[in-house]
């Protein structure tokens, strides 16, 4: 394990009014970690990831990417968010693009690639995902499994540090579930560093290095997959499992 984290976060809090969503959390992440937030509706899962990257802005506490403060107004915030892929519940495609293109703008606009170059990395990133025989085929033509693939390949084509996925397969049927799962399992297995937030227990446990169980704005346990069900301390992460266990 090297010594400086991918990502140090440190006592991150973040209120929305008297609501307090966040209570100073804080982890690090470590190359070729995946770690996979747990935790009942409403506990500040998805809230946490968004401060990681600074979309949402946290009230107080620092984000360390490779020992770097990322900062939501510093000179660096876009350069540190392609370096932080997230993938949205919702997919976020643009929906006049075709999937092929749809990976390969930032390429262009942002990486300054040339077209030969951007349209070559974005093929292989859908290939990458099961796509590519799919590459022309507009967001509307695609099925849900299938969009959300395309959006995990537009956010590997940016070559980031960490994946961060905030309940990618919740908009999802079930079949289509497994499909954005497999690759994100193959993901992991090729050593991508990866934060998910889910509510797919199986999954969660099937290849997570980490699970942190979050209430109430805070990691209120965390441990290896393999400790949950042993470990008498993990009574509510096992609890709350079991209620979502098929
Ligand atoms: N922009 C916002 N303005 C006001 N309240 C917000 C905002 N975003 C989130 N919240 C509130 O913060 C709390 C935590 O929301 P968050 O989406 O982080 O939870 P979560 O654990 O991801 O939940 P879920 O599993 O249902 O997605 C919720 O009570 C939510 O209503």
């Amino acid at each position: 394990m090297s010594a400086t984290p991918i990502l140090r976060v440190e006592n991150l809090s973040k209120s929305y009014g008297d609501l307090q969503v966040l209570k100073s959390v804080s982890f690090d992440v470590y190359k070729g970690d995946t770690k996979a937030f747990i935790g009942p509706s409403g506990t500040g899962k998805s809230t946490l990831l968004r401060c990681i990257n600074q979309l949402t802005v946290p009230d107080s506490g620092s984000v360390y990417l490779n020992g770097e403060e990322i900062t939501h107004s510093g000179a660096k915030i876009n350069e540190y968010r392609q370096k932080m892929g997230m993938v949205f519940q919702n997919f976020n495609l643009f929906d006049h693009l075709t999937a092929v293109r749809n990976v390969e703008i930032a390429l262009l606009k942002v990486k300054k690639m040339d077209k030969a170059e951007a349209r070559k990395k974005a093929m292989f990133e859908l290939e990458r995902v099961g796509m590519a025989d799919r590459a022309d085929y507009y967001p509307a033509q695609l099925s849900g499994g299938q969009a959300q693939r395309v959006s995990i390949a537009r956010a590997l084509a940016m070559d980031p540090d960490v994946m961060l996925f905030d309940e990618p397969t919740s908009a999802l049927d079930p079949e289509l579930k497994r499909e954005v799962l497999e690759v994100m399992r193959k993901l992991a297995a090729d050593g991508m560093t990866m934060l998910i937030v889910t509510h797919e227990m199986h999954f969660a446990t099937s290849f997570a290095t980490e699970i942190l169980f979050m209430e109430n704005g805070e990691i209120a346990e965390r441990g290896r997959p393999a400790d949950i069900p042993t470990s008498p301390s993990f009574e509510r992460t096992r609890a709350f499992m079991g209620t979502y266990e098929e």
